[in-house]
């Protein structure tokens, strides 16, 4: 393979790579050309060159070679013609399948999973991120081994070989089984570890919000975005997200200081694909958990694609299946290129009744949500699109998945009427975000006005430690502060002898300007 730039390797002639879209007659959420576009962006993503595309449309697949005999041959002949060094099929091979497609077509076959793989092995950089890999790998190689030298032998390399590497050929499967059992010992292992760390970030009862969604949608360049506005590192420090498929295999979880909110852990993490392979869902969930563990997931969408919506589908079935509970908070993001015009259309024809469905929920439990968010924008940013309705607000054709909204556990959820709008390129919309993520996190938090008298200055720490302090300012008796906290602090503080009301959010604001302007 070409070793991509990222490992500094010095580079080959890029892989030719010819692909082989297949679908059926009741095909799946995506069109097949939509298919054959992410297969391209996968092979790209892996280093190949595209020399060729090959569809075929069945109504059911050809249970020896998953296409028809006619069309193998075609593949066969066009391999040899544009001189492709792999076949890739979009659809995932039985390992007889692959076999037989490889001695009819004579050369390397692969399918989605194992350019997934193959992928997911030239990125990861953590240890736990490559026991991942190398699991999943010998995970998918297992099935695979018998009949597997002659293939091998002739492959010398390549995308598919990556990973636990042409040692392999000797393996047997008895020594793959204990190295999987190995794996999953050190894994558990690493879990354990990681386990630990959350807990004690609990204790240190920092709110973690978790950067999801679908591969190359902005994540990693949103995180970024984050950590230089809001969090106390060098710019430099910051890493800067690509332009290909599963750029960030390990969950990067930085500081930041969340106006509004105070410190708070940002996770950046693994990207979803539709159809993710099994292998690899499996062998992520320990990174996943930190998914799981987060206290709000921004969900990140790229709106600059017209299939966005499919994309938002496809991960919220993941978290779902994942197990994720949270609140959820839909950012659309890359606005600065504009939104594809596709999806209008798509979703009003797709979506409709959902869509409305969706509009009633969001009035009758969020009413006024998007306009209190819209107050606070204090970047002033204007959207290129945004006139006549509120810059954050969805999209009103923007088919939103019926199921995880109407779910008791969804019912909390962001995305049962909450999205924001951004760039994470430009920085427009971030200003926004933050005061919907202060919002939702602070959920069980009131903004409350504390009177603490001047003896317990134990109880000002106390109040400075546990929740964002808006303003203070001496009083005759102490201090007085503004301050977002948790119903139970408010509890312990009120038996504690302090006086306390509910502050206005223009007292907080004000405050909040007032510390900003006393800041050194
Ligand atoms: N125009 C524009 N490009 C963006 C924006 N956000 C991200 N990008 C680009 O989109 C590409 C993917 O960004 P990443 O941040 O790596 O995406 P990701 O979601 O982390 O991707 P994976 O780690 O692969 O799952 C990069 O080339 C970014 O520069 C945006 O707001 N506007
Ligand atoms: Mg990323």
């Amino acid at each position: 393979m070409t070793g991509d730039s990222a490992g500094g390797s010095p580079r080959r002639r890029p892989e030719r790579a010819l692909l082989v879209g297949v679908s059926w007659e009741r095909g799946g959420r995506l069109s097949p050309e939509e298919r054959l576009a992410e297969l391209r962006e996968l092979a790209r993503s892996a280093g190949a060159e595209v020399v060729g595309e090959i569809r075929q449309r069945r109504d059911r697949p050809e249970p020896a070679t998953l296409i028809g005999p006619g069309k193998v041959q075609e593949v066969a002949e066009a391999r040899r013609r544009l001189e492709a060094d792999v076949v890739i099929f979009d659809r995932d091979l039985t390992p007889a399948q692959q076999r037989n497609l490889e001695r009819a077509i004579g050369g390397k076959v692969i399918d989605r999973t194992q350019l997934i793989l193959d992928i997911f092995a030239s990125r990861a950089r953590t240890r736990e991120g490559q026991l991942q890999v190398e699991l999943a790998q010998l995970q998918y190689l297992l099935p695979r081994l018998a009949g597997m030298g002659e293939a091998l032998s002739r492959l010398g390399g390549g995308i598919g070989t990556r990973g636990p590497g042409e040692t392999r050929l000797e393996v047997d499967r008895r020594r793959i089984r204990r190295r999987i059992a190995g794996l999953r010992r050190l894994l558990a292992e690493v879990r354990r570890q990681r386990q630990t760390q959350r807990k004690g970030r609990r204790r240190a009862g920092l709110p973690v919000v978790a950067l999801v969604g679908y591969t190359n949608a902005g994540k990693t360049t949103l995180h970024a975005a984050l950590v230089r506005r809001f969090g106390a590192v060098p710019a430099g420090a910051v890493v800067a997200g690509r332009d290909r498929l599963f750029d960030t295999l390990d969950p990067a979880v930085r500081r930041v200081e969340w106006p509004g909110l105070g410190p708070v852990l940002v996770a950046d993490t693994v990207g979803f694909i539709h159809d993710l392979p099994p292998h690899l869902i499996a062998a992520f969930r320990a990174t996943l958990e930190e998914v799981l563990e987060a206290d709000l997931l921004l969900h990140v969408v790229d709106v600059s694609q017209p299939r966005w919506p499919v994309d938002v589908d496809t991960v919220e079935e993941i978290l779902d299946d994942l197990g994720a509970v949270q609140p959820r908070l839909l950012v659309l993001n890359k606005i600065d290129r504009g939104e594809a015009g596709g999806e209008g259309a798509r979703g009003e024809a797709a979506g409709g009744e959902e869509t409305r469905r969706h509009d009633a929920e969001c009035k009758g439990g969020e009413a006024g949500g998007g306009e209190a968010w819209g107050r606070e924008s204090g970047d002033g940013s204007r959207d290129p699109r945004g006139e006549g309705r509120p810059p954050e607000a969805i999209p009103t054709a923007h088919p939103l998945p019926a199921a995880p909204l109407s779910g008791e556990n969804a019912a909390p959820a962001g995305i049962g009427g909450r999205a924001v709008r951004v760039s994470a390129l430009t920085g427009q919309g971030l200003d926004r975000l933050a005061v919907a993520v202060a919002e939702l996190l602070g959920r069980d938090r009131r903004r409350v006005r504390v009177e603490v008298p001047y003896h317990r200055s134990d109880l000002r720490s106390r109040i400075h430690a546990g929740g964002p302090v808006l303003a203070e300012e001496p009083v005759p008796a102490g201090w007085s502060l503004v301050a977002l906290l948790p119903q139970a602090e408010i509890g312990r503080l009120r038996r504690a002898g302090c006086r306390i009301e509910d502050a206005a959010i223009g007292d907080a604001e004000d405050g909040a300007r007032r510390l900003d302007g006393s800041r050194p």
